[in-house]
């Protein structure tokens, strides 16, 4: 028998024993029965071994333009296309729906999310929907429904049918109450806005189910996350990405906070790359369900003369929005994620210089190819 498939024989055996994740304890009042289809969450070892039996089906519930998007396309890249399903309220546009598995969900309908992991025998769920910290200021009923709710129907989904569940926090989980710089993962959270304070919900919630029943919960403190090909989603940290876009095209851009708002930021690929291999990670080397991860810190300023040294007619002008610069103002300046890099060995890529300089060339390579058409 040729060594690999040995390799994964037995990888496969280990990985089916209970040290591969917890099991889940006595089952709360909503299950309604465990899914006879229901293949244990595996990924406890590096995926390079598992066979396709093994590998996480892996189900993505997020807009199809935010971060899920490029969510999926590493981890179909590392666990296979078929085993990565995006999902979202709203229709895909041609190019999602050909890159991958898509199916309509909404987070808020419970039953049809059940059917979705029984149909699919997902044994991943990475939780990415939720109201962004402006928007859910505009909307709070809105920000309640789908990051209170929509985390309870998560939660209870993979309980019965033990999944490993992703839910992302983030620096708006902390408030002007605690340590700003740096903020460490276990500090006092007393978050002003609808979004912060669903989000430190869900971060209990999901401890909660990882004590009580035995839930494989993990959550990550995202920063403000920077992506070129990904819209921005209503938040407080969106004026970092929208200025890549208006330094190239119109050579300015106007910034609704204040030029010394200084904010934990990170660059898209380190992002994702962060939540594959927490993903990964095996559960005795976690100490704690949820973790800051940093990358870098910078305020508009700063950002803005590190465009100038690729742009220099560039100007940036100051137009504070007061409902973002007062959510700006009660939030960390500095992660410190020095947990993370200890016990499943967090590392940044992208400093600001490296960042500005991938934003920039990929938008404008991308501007460039949308000219020329
Ligand atoms: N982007 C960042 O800077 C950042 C930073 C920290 C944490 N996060 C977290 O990462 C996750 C993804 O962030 P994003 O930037 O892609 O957000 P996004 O706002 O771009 O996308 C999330 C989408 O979920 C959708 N949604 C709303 N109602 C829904 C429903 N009923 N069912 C299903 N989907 C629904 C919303 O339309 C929203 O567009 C979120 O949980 C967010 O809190 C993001
Ligand atoms: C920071 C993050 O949670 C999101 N970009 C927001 O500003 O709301």
């Amino acid at each position: 028998m040729p060594v690999l498939r040995m390799l994964q024989r037995v990888v496969g055996q280990m990985l089916q024993s209970p040290a591969c994740g917890p099991r889940a304890a006595a089952l709360p009042g909503r299950v309604l029965g465990t899914s006879p289809w229901q293949i244990p969450a595996v990924a406890n070892c590096h995926s390079a071994f598992l066979s396709e039996a093994d590998r996480p089906r892996i189900l993505i519930t997020d807009k199809l333009w935010g971060l899920g998007v490029g969510l999926a396309k590493l981890l179909r890249k590392q666990f296979g296309k078929d085993n990565v399903i995006l999902s979202d309220i709203k229709k895909p546009s041609e190019q999602v729906f050909h890159s991958g598995p898509f199916i309509h969900s909404d987070v808020l309908d419970y039953k049809h999310l059940r059917e979705i992991v029984v149909n699919h025998r997902i044994t991943w769920l990475i939780h990415y929907s939720a109201v962004l910290s402006a928007v859910g200021e505009a909307n709070v009923p809105l920000a309640k429904a789908v990051n209170i709710t929509g985390v309870h129907n998560v939660l209870d989904v993979a309980l019965e049918h033990n999944l490993r569940l992703f839910v992302p926090s983030t620096i708006g989980a902390f408030g002007p109450t605690s340590p700003r710089d740096p903020t460490p993962d276990l500090c006092i959270q007393r978050p002003r806005t609808i979004y912060g304070v669903s989000k430190v919900h869900a971060e209990l919630m999901g401890e909660y189910y990882y004590h009580r029943y035995g839930l494989d919960f993990r959550c990550l403190r995202y920063p403000g996350i920077i992506s070129a090909d990904s819209e921005p989603g209503g938040g407080t940290t969106d004026y970092a990405v929208q200025i890549f876009h208006d330094a190239i095209k119109n050579g300015k851009f106007e910034c609704n906070l204040k030029p010394s708002t200084r904010l934990p930021m990170m660059y898209i690929d380190d992002c994702l790359r962060a939540t594959l291999e927490f993903m990964e990670a095996p559960i005795e080397s976690l100490s704690s369900r949820t973790y800051n991860i940093n990358a870098m810190s910078f305020c508009p300023e700063e950002l803005a003369q590190e465009v100038l040294k690729h742009i220099p007619e560039f100007q940036i002008t100051y137009n504070v929005d007061s409902v973002r610069q007062a959510i700006a103002d009660s939030w960390p300046m500095n992660f410190d994620d020095s947990n993370a890099r200890k016990d499943w060995g967090w590392k940044h890529y992208f400093d600001l210089p490296q960042l500005v300089m991938t934003m920039l060339s990929f938008i404008g390579s991308h501007s460039r190819v949308a000219k020329a058409n």
